[in-house]
């Protein structure tokens, strides 16, 4: 039914998928999936290993890369997104950042560190202006690959969007504004790696692969943040990059999700009964519009044009 994933490319993958120096927490048994080619044009796809269940916790992710939604800097915790309580104080040398605690401060150091060194207001601006969110995933990747805390070809293995000369052309000034910005703190051997071809290439893999982070758990107070949030069209805490999910496919009837409770760590869940072998399936966006609303944005976001059974029915 699907051909299996060659077995450098395995190695690949594996090596990738362990490459999160220390989990948010920690799994002992492999997940019940594999990843492989799927045999439409979707390329590859997460299957089931054995039966699941409706409801079924499949497994959880962290993830390589995140970052807080740019109107919640001072409100969520700038390493794992986890919405901050009255105890979080705010960094001492910048009042906008804070960390939920010592182990996401002790964890962020690294690329935080290399963060504090440059001056990013006109990278900022430019991406606040333009409601850019992506960049700032970039901008914190190339902080940690300076750091050593991921690796230039940390991102490599997943697929790329199909980026338009419009779009490349934007880019440009986005990348010149990172480089700057390092440059002038004084990086200069350490940033060899940061070339317009190495920032479009990450880009273009975060524009289909990046997750918003919208946190399922939380109070009532957070609720009421969220409705205000939301209301001001920021309803995510952020943004995140993880690897074994970016395997999913879509399906605008799902039969697995993935959810938040308290930050960034994901629980891939089953929606309903799944077979061993059977692919499971993802919805990349809201559910709930209908037939040509999901099919533009499937489209011109992520590049393909739906044929799942619920879009065939025409529903
Ligand atoms: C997050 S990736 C999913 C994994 C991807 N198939 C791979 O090989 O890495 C998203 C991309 O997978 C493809 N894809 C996902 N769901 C699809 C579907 N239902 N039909 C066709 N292509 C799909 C599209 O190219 C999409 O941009």
């Amino acid at each position: 039914m699907f051909r299996a994933i060659s077995s450098r490319r395995a190695r690949m993958l594996l090596s990738k998928l362990q490459c999160a120096k220390k989990p948010l927490s920690t799994s002992t048994s492999p997940p019940p999936i594999r990843v492989a080619y799927t045999a439409d044009s979707a390329g590859r796809g997460t299957f089931a290993t054995r039966r699941l269940r409706s409801g079924d916790l499949i497994h959880t992710a962290d993830p390589l890369i995140t970052h807080p939604s740019p109107s919640l800097l001072n409100k969520v915790c700038y390493f794992c997104l986890r919405r901050s309580g009255p105890s979080a104080a705010p960094d001492e040398t910048d009042p906008t950042v804070r960390f939920c605690g010592a182990d996401c401060r002790q964890r962020s150091q690294g690329f935080y560190k290399v963060e504090k060194r440059s001056d990013w207001s006109a990278f900022d601006d430019h991406c606040r202006l333009q409601g850019l969110k992506y960049p700032f995933l970039v901008k914190r990747l190339a902080c940690m690959v300076i750091s050593g805390a991921a690796t230039v070809e940390s991102l490599d293995v997943l697929q790329p969007a199909n980026l338009f000369p419009e779009i490349l052309s934007e880019m440009e000034e986005e990348f010149g504004l990172l480089k700057d910005a390092l440059l002038r703190a004084g990086f200069n051997e350490q940033i060899a790696f940061l070339t317009k071809q190495w920032y479009i290439g990450v880009l273009a893999r975060i524009r289909i692969n990046a997750f918003r982070v919208e946190l399922a758990g939380g109070s009532y107070e957070d609720l009421l943040s969220e409705a205000a949030a939301a209301v001001a069209a920021e309803s995510a805490v952020g943004n995140a990059i993880y690897m074994l999910p970016s395997f999913y496919n879509h399906d605008c009837d799902p039969n697995a999700h993935m959810v938040w409770i308290e930050n960034a760590h994901a629980r891939l869940k089953a929606l309903r009964d799944v077979e061993a072998g059977e692919e499971l399936r993802i919805c990349y966006i809201d559910a709930s519009m209908d037939h040509d609303a999901r099919q533009t944005i499937l489209s011109q976001g992520f590049g393909f044009h739906c044929q799942c059974l619920r879009c065939m029915s025409g529903d």
